[in-house]
């Protein structure tokens, strides 16, 4: 077969992640050439993500590039990608996922609970923001963007007390040694995908569908679906204050998906938490049921956005259409 160009973003960690499917790729007997693309949400730095459009910024032009055959595969973190399917588009392999969790990275080597009230905690993600704030611990969140680096550059400066970045990103690019405290998911769940990626092909080219499908991970790919499902059915983008976790647990006779998911208000005044099992082969209906769960509960009063309860109750008005939150 001919050699496939692999898109990428940019960035370190883009290009390390890129680096590491064409590794994979190559050891699977196949020739790979990485092709380096900007991205709107690497251009411009210094607009908070949420005005930047929310999802999709660091996506469409890798989409671009595929659908006019610059590229053969491109490399998403998948937490980055919208939920809505991509016309025209597949995801061809879903590898097994890092580390999913959050960490903090703060000064003096301390945890969330050794920071002092009033200290200050970088992040530019909702999610984080909301979350930390619900702890309770008088913290203050500070809204920050970047690359990696440039985060972490921040406590060391001594500009902030701390900062909240993905543990995946942070392992894959060697700086996992930073790391003051791993955020239990009890505390603070991740972002719907987080710690895996996604080589998305053009979905009627088969030769690379087969190429790919080697790099699946069936297991992250169950869990991650659960996980987008949820953010689906509450109509939520990637920016929206909304954590969710699947794992694979032993069942009574077989494996079963396990679903996590938390809707918190932004400045973290209240949260709903719920969890469910399902079968491991329906991740769309346990995150879809999941969804359910939480709206019926209230989600909504939380975060305006989301979708209405699918069973409205009395005197409520039920929307037709629900704006992502970002958007
Ligand atoms: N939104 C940026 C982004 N997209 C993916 C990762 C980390 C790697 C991953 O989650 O797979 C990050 C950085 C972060 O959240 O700290």
């Amino acid at each position: 077969m001919s050699t496939i160009r692999l898109g990428t973003r940019r960035s370190a960690l883009a290009t390390t992640q890129s680096t590491w499917v064409a590794d994979r790729l190559r050891a699977a007997g196949h020739d790979v050439e990485l092709v380096l693309v900007t991205t709107d949400g690497d251009r411009d730095q210094r607009t908070a993500l949420r005005q930047l459009g929310g999802t999709g910024v660091f996506v469409s032009a890798l989409r671009s590039a595929l659908h006019e055959g610059r590229i053969d595969a491109a490399v998403h973190s998948l937490k980055d990608l919208p939920t809505a399917p991509a016309e025209g588009l597949a995801l061809g392999a879903i590898p097994v996922r890092e580390d999913p969790r959050d960490a903090l990275v703060a000064r003096d080597g301390m945890t969330l609970g050794e920071l002092p009230p009033g200290a200050v905690i970088g992040t530019g993600s909702p999610r984080r923001q909301a979350q930390l704030l619900a702890l309770g611990l008088g913290h203050r969140v500070s809204d920050l963007r970047g690359n990696v680096d440039t985060r972490l550059a921040a406590v060391t400066e001594g500009r902030l007390d701390g900062v909240v970045l993905a543990l995946a990103g942070l392992r894959r690019l060697g700086r996992d040694d930073q790391v003051t405290e791993i955020l239990d998911p009890i505390q603070v769940l991740p972002a719907p995908g987080q710690g895996a990626l996604a080589v998305e092909i053009r979905a009627d080219d088969r030769t690379l569908r087969e190429a790919v499908a080697a790099l699946d991970d069936p297991d992250t790919r169950a869990c991650v679906t659960a996980e987008r499902s949820l953010l689906a059915a509450l109509e939520a983008g990637c920016s929206a204050p909304v954590g969710a976790l699947a794992d694979v647990v032993i069942g009574d006779d077989r494996d079963e998906l396990s679903l996590r998911g938390a809707v918190v208000a932004v400045d973290g005044s209240d949260e709903i938490r719920r969890s469910l099992t399902g079968p491991l082969d329906a991740p769309e209906r346990l995150g879809a049921a999941l969804a359910a769960l939480l709206l019926e509960d209230g989600a909504g009063a939380l975060v305006p956005d989301l979708a209405p309860p699918t069973s409205p109750t009395g005197g409520s008005t039920t929307r037709t259409t629900a704006t992502p939150l970002g958007a």
